[in-house]
């Protein structure tokens, strides 16, 4: 595609979007960014700055063709309307609640997810594995956010075991009031690049994304946005522009259902984290091993050589039970069966 510009640049476009878009259709359309999302529209930014238009698709699709919170979309330069929705880097989604058979679109096209865990009482290994899964799942960098250093005094061994839980994690220890403190943490949304944040309440989620976004953002994010009925609703605007500097200018997607994201079809994430425990545990003889009192068992020699910490193994058993984690135990199986023997098998 021919040159783009400098706004879309910021905005987060690179050539990963640019290959979808031949140069033709750049006659009739633009690509946007989808800023927030409400009842049948979309605030989107783009060349011509901000606006509210229909999200309304142009066919049917399929069931995650439906624009969220940093979706790319082409627009039609006249009349404005969704021409398609742009394949996505990355995309979080969760059942809806309610309704078994549709999913709710919660951000696409995060570049870093932090998950913010506070240094003193709120620390939860099992918590963070399960957001190191959920990152592996949806292919985001994680990054580890630890807030409230200024609080937790020998918190080093908080860092150490967040650190132990997967080899490279970038682990940053900060003061969530202090900008200086959270200066660091640009380096991971420079210019263009998107950034979501998990974590559970209290953590300082909030303060730290206030601090992030600069202390003359914080006042009112509301946006005046056109309703379709010719009426004029306030919404909440849930991607921000971050403060700028050297290395900062990054987005930061900040919505209500982000913050509640729960684990769900994190099944092969949860294969990748616990690696070690799954491949100890396809060397047990029966498929459905409990791990209890199976004769077979490969799990609970492991854990008595100490080979496995029984800590983590219970924790990726109960991850196990949740997620239907069997399944996928099968499948790598029958894949493995014929190519290479088990040991002991
Ligand atoms: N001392 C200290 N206090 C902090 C820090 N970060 C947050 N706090 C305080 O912790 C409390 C909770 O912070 P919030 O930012 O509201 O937490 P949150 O994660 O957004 O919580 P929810 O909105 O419930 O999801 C507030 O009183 C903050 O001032 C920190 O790094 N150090
Ligand atoms: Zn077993």
């Amino acid at each position: 595609m021919t040159t783009i510009s400098s706004a879309v640049a910021e905005l987060g476009w690179t050539s990963f979007f640019g290959e979808q878009v031949a140069v033709e259709e750049l006659g009739d359309c633009t690509p946007v960014r989808v800023l927030s999302v409400h009842r049948g529209r979309v605030t989107v930014a783009g060349d011509a700055g901000e606006e509210s238009i229909s999200s309304r698709m142009p066919t049917g699709g399929v069931a995650d063709d439906r624009p969220t919170v940093g979706d790319w979309l082409l627009i039609d330069r006249t009349t404005r309307s969704v021409v398609r929705l742009l394949t996505r880097t990355s995309l979080f989604k969760r059942p809806a609640p309610g309704d078994d058979r549709r999913t709710q679109l919660i951000a696409a096209n995060v570049d870093t997810l932090f998950i913010v865990t506070s240094g003193n009482q709120d620390f939860n290994v099992a918590r963070l594995e399960r957001y190191l899964v959920l990152a592996r799942e949806t292919g985001v960098r994680p990054v580890v956010v630890v807030t409230k250093m200024d609080l937790a005094a020998p918190s080093e061994r908080f860092v150490d075991a967040a650190r132990a839980l997967q080899a490279g994690l970038h682990v940053e220890q900060v003061d969530g009031r202090d900008p200086k403190s959270v200066a660091g943490l640009a380096a991971y949304c420079r210019f263009g690049e998107t950034v979501a944040l998990v974590g559970s309440s209290g953590v300082g989620k909030s303060t730290l994304v206030n601090t992030l976004r600069g202390s003359d953002q914080i006042a009112t994010q509301a946006v005046r946005d056109d309703d379709g009925k010719g009426r004029h609703t306030t919404t909440v605007r849930e991607m921000h522009r971050l403060a700028g500097g050297a290395d900062g200018g990054g987005w930061l997607i900040d919505t209500p259902g982000m913050r509640e994201l729960q684990m769900s079809e994190v099944a092969t994430g949860v294969t990748e984290v616990f690696d070690d425990v799954m491949a100890v545990a396809l060397e047990c003889r029966f498929t459905n091993c409990s791990h209890g009192e199976e004769p077979g068992c490969a799990i609970r020699p492991a854990i008595a050589d100490g080979l496995l910490d029984p800590a983590r193994v219970d924790r990726w058993r109960k991850l196990d039970l949740e997620d239907g984690v069997n399944s996928v135990m099968v499948a790598t199986r029958r894949a493995r069966s014929g190519k290479a023997p088990r040991r002991g098998g």
